[in-house]
């Protein structure tokens, strides 16, 4: 047990490296990229902190280069995902007994290893993988998950202070249990840093867990393992498979002992999940946490004061940097007539100078989106766009899968409101405006609040104050994380808390304490120091003649 009551180091946001001609992480990142290119890796699940490999081997491409061969990930079926279980509950006991502050250490070394020698390699896996450029690699696999790890643990230590008031004669205090089971880590393609978190998050607060990355991200999935095991993570803390979802929903929901859930990614698939979790809830020792961050429509609304430069270079960073793969993406845009040709015209003169091409060229702003499934739904949508009277492509519009999965940033215009690319998520660098007249603004509100089931992210670009004021109040909840003068991506853990309401998720924040909460099944103790002998009241004594 902890001699003392220890102070963490402070938390701080990692530095965000420039990559610029002639700077040395430019130089290092670039030799770790063909270092990745000119070997193909084996990549293997880690279950107990073993090795498991199988007999279905599958090839891993960067999505810019569909020929060239990164490695191979091996595939498991339903005895893996038992086998994640069983080694995650053995391991639960001595992990749960274990001091905090080795706990925390282990994270803050992981922090520091990612930061530091591994920071190259993590971000290159990510370029490569999943395609990103080095700045959006950056911001993500290096900066944003040692945030996460360091923040993270801040928020233990935070919650463990949190105790409650003793009166005179007794001692209450909170015991902040790991949850009685496991939790399923189940993670999405498009952050390294959000997949390397949701595991970790419940294993701070000492609970073990399954993790389920997406197969589109499994070549950074490893290297992160790969940190945390050098980091000195114990075997079985985190088990790693490599199966389908619907398999490891089958197993996972299925065990009495599934604790919890962890989830970001679309809308439908964590409904589904909790119709499963329902459905089941009778077979589970505890209420199972639910804890989902989910798929966004994300909005710029702007008034016709806005700064018109701003708001052009707001349009082409939120809607189109990673492709538009953001959750947070701007997706929709409202202007107002009146200003509509010279946005239209300075958002033109932008993306006439975006460069789309492969990311290990660090000239271009546009790499490729995640996968064929994704390029022809995206490429559906422009089609339809392209024939519909009620929009108009007005930028872009030209999709290639010939090399990698390249779709041009692409500007729709809409005629309509809830014309479909308004309404529904796309999910990649597609943006569409919906032109308002100026005098209907409060009608515009109204529409933008009611058009999408999300409420994930959106942002009020505009200089009159009594605008800003009121268009803040109005769309209170449209989303979870609102920008006022800025884009609606680029939340940074510890300043913009992040998480959306309605289909967005259960707005849990990620990064957060509201988030460790949900991690631990608190225990509240009393101790009586000097407990009555007497069960007499004194309003039982007989009035005195
Ligand atoms: N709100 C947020 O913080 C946030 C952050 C990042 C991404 N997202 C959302 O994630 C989505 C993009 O990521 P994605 O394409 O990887 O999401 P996805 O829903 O397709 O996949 C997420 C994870 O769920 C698994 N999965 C898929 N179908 C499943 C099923 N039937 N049963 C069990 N598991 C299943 C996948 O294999 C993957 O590991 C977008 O909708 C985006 O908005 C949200
Ligand atoms: N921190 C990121 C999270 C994006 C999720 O996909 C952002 O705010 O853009």
């Amino acid at each position: 047990m902890p001699k003392g009551f220890f102070n963490v180091p402070v938390a701080k946001n990692e530095p965000v490296k420039s990559y610029a001609p002639g700077s040395p992480e430019r130089a290092s990142l670039k030799a770790k990229i063909v270092e990745l290119r000119s070997s193909e890796v084996e990549i293997p699940m880690i279950i107990g902190g073993r090795e498991v490999t199988t007999d279905r081997r599958i090839r891993i491409a960067p999505p810019h280069e569909i020929k060239h061969t990164l490695g191979y990930y091996y595939q498991g079926d339903e005895s893996h995902v038992q086998m994640a279980i069983d080694s995650a509950l053995d391991a639960r006991e001595k992990w749960a007994a274990m001091s905090w502050q080795h706990r925390a250490s282990i994270f803050l070394k992981a922090a520091d290893l990612l930061a530091g020698p591994y920071r190259d390699k993590l971000n290159a896996a990510t370029m490569l993988g999943q395609s990103k450029n080095a700045f959006q690699a950056e911001i993500d696999a290096a900066c944003e998950l040692a945030d996460f790890y360091r923040f993270g643990v801040k928020c233990m230590t935070d919650i463990y202070k949190m105790q409650p008031e003793s009166a005179p004669g007794i001692w209450n205090y909170n015991e902040f249990r790991p949850l009685e089971g496991f939790v399923f880590a189940l993670t999405p393609f498009n952050f390294t840093s959000i997949a390397g978190n949701l595991p970790v998050a419940p294993a701070m607060m000492g609970n073990v867990a399954v993790w389920k990355p997406s197969k589109t991200a499994v070549y950074s999935a490893a290297v992160i393992m790969e940190i945390l095991q050098e980091a000195g993570l114990p075997d079985g803390v985190i088990n790693l498979v490599f199966v389908s979802g619907p398999v490891a929903a089958k197993v996972v929901f299925g065990h009495p002992e599934f604790a919890g859930i962890h989830f970001t990614g679309s809308t439908g698939v964590f409904q589904g999940i909790w119709k499963t979790i329902g459905e089941n809830i009778y077979k589970y020792k505890s209420y199972p946490r639910i804890v989902g961050e989910t798929g966004g429509k994300d909005f710029i609304f702007a008034d016709n004061t806005v700064d018109r430069q701003a708001l052009a270079i707001a349009m082409v960073r939120g809607a189109f940097e990673y492709q538009g793969q953001k959750c947070s993406a701007a997706s929709r845009c409202y202007v107002p007539e009146s200003i509509w040709d010279d946005v239209k015209e300075r958002v033109g003169k932008a993306l006439a100078t975006v460069k789309m091409g492969p990311p290990e060229d660090f000239t271009n702003f546009i790499n490729a989106v995640i996968d064929e499934s994704s390029f022809d739904k995206l490429a559906g949508f422009i089609d339809r766009a392209k024939a519909d009277d009620d929009a108009e492509v007005i930028f872009g519009g030209n999709c290639d899968k010939s090399v990698g999965y390249f779709i041009e940033p692409t500007v729709i215009l809409a005629k309509k409101p809830d014309y479909e690319t308004m309404v529904e998520e796309l999910f990649g660098p597609v943006l569409t405006v919906y032109v308002y007249e100026d005098e209907k603004m409060d009608e515009t509100l109204t529409i933008l609040d009611n058009t999408s089931i999300y409420a994930l992210t959106g942002a009020v670009m505009s200089q009159d104050r009594y605008n800003i004021e009121k268009i803040t109040k109005r769309l209170e909840n449209a989303a979870g994380n609102f920008y006022i003068n800025d884009k609606p991506t680029g939340a940074v853990v510890g300043q913009q808390p992040f998480g959306g309401a309605r289909g967005s998720g259960t707005d849990d924040k990620a990064g957060s304490v509201f988030n460790f909460l949900r991690w631990t099944s608190i225990r509240t103790i009393k101790e009586n120091f000097v407990p009555p002998h007497d069960y007499m009241y004194p309003n039982f004594l007989p009035d005195q003649e």
